[in-house]
């Protein structure tokens, strides 16, 4: 079953001409809020082939149904479960996204909209649990990262760990465990900062789409192998940035774990197009918008898309997994 819905994500990824991870009613993110999503096979023969996705019809649910306990606070004794969650977030607006110039690994603030987004989404994801985040090494997502946390019901505090030397990490170090309990690392990685956009870093999109002409600008910008001037291309990009994911979130996720990622345009779409599968022709068209957050389950070994949590809203999580659903009883539990 979680093949088939790893497939059925994959399929409705590739399925429009322009895939954003926009959560402004997508059909894709409004199918997964709703998690009807639509067997592959099971309505439209051929439809995986084409790309395409059956906008009605026979459509089956890719989870188990949850079923919550009568009273309606849930079955709180704590059960073994391989299944965690896994949050990706691209951080919100920056200054240089507002001025429409090619920031990469420009180490630039976010704006007021993109505070504005980065709360806005942490509202979206604060009946998700999180155990661990990661973020790059750059302001713009830990801005992000941390303001999304504001919002969070659990109201643990994300605490940045430093280990660049012995005496960082003895200095930072908590001496309360009941405080630690209620802290979040998070941990800070140049493998997830932006690609590095070369010579185009401080130019602005339009003109140098003027200069150079907009085809060969989207070859840069989008393509999977050709690097711009002197910069990174998403392969090399998706190297490190991949390559970490593999090493350093996996085994948290593997160990149960719920984990947020809050990183950049490229550096998730690379990452992303390891999860869900895509080609080096499907990922030119993956666009992800400033802070919407993206949820997958990982259970098994196998990461199951969820769409973008649309609220805290109890039918949006409350459909996304039986654990998520137990979660959130806790959460409302706790604040009675
Ligand atoms: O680095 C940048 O300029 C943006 O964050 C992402 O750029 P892109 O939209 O060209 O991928």
């Amino acid at each position: 079953m979680y093949r088939m819905a790893a497939a059925t994500s994959h399929n409705a990824i590739v399925s429009t001409q322009s895939h954003r991870w926009n959560g402004k009613n997508s059909r894709l993110d409004k199918r997964t809020a709703n998690v009807r999503l639509v067997s592959v096979g099971s309505c439209c023969p051929g439809s995986r082939k084409l790309g395409l996705v059956c906008a009605s019809g026979s459509q089956s649910s890719v989870i188990d149904p949850v079923h919550l306990p009568s009273n309606g606070k849930g079955d709180h004794s704590p059960k073994k479960s391989s299944e965690s969650s896994l949050i990706l977030i691209r951080h919100g607006e920056s200054m240089w996204n507002e001025k429409n110039l090619f920031t990469g690994c420009v180490d630039v603030p976010l704006t007021p909209k993109g505070v504005e987004e980065a709360i806005e989404a942490g509202k979206r994801i604060c009946n998700i649990p999180i155990d661990v985040i990661f973020t790059s090494a750059m302001i713009r997502s830990q801005m992000t990262a941390m303001l999304a946390m504001m919002q969070h019901r659990r109201k643990k505090v994300p605490i940045i760990t430093h280990k660049e030397s012995e005496q960082a990490q003895s200095w930072s170090k908590i001496y309360s465990e009941d405080t630690k309990e209620q802290s979040i690392p998070v941990i800070t990685a140049w493998q997830l900062n932006e690609r590095m956009y070369g010579e185009l870093q401080g130019l602005n999109k339009q003109e140098t789409a003027d200069r150079f002409g907009k085809e060969q600008v989207h070859e840069w910008r989008r393509s999977y192998d050709t690097p711009p001037p002197n910069g990174e291309s998403l392969e090399m990009c998706a190297d490190r940035a991949v390559s970490y994911f593999k090493d350093q979130v996996v085994p948290h996720l593997t160990a149960g774990k719920h984990v947020m990622v809050a990183a950049h345009a490229n550096s998730l779409r690379s990452i992303i197009m390891h999860l869900d599968k895509l080609t080096s022709q499907e990922v030119i068209s993956l666009e992800l918008s400033t802070g919407i957050p993206m949820l997958y389950i990982f259970k098994e070994g196998e990461f199951i898309r969820r769409g973008s949590p649309v609220g805290p809203s109890e039918a949006s999580v409350y459909a996304y997994t039986r654990n998520l659903a137990t979660y959130r009883n806790t959460l409302d539990s706790m604040v009675q």
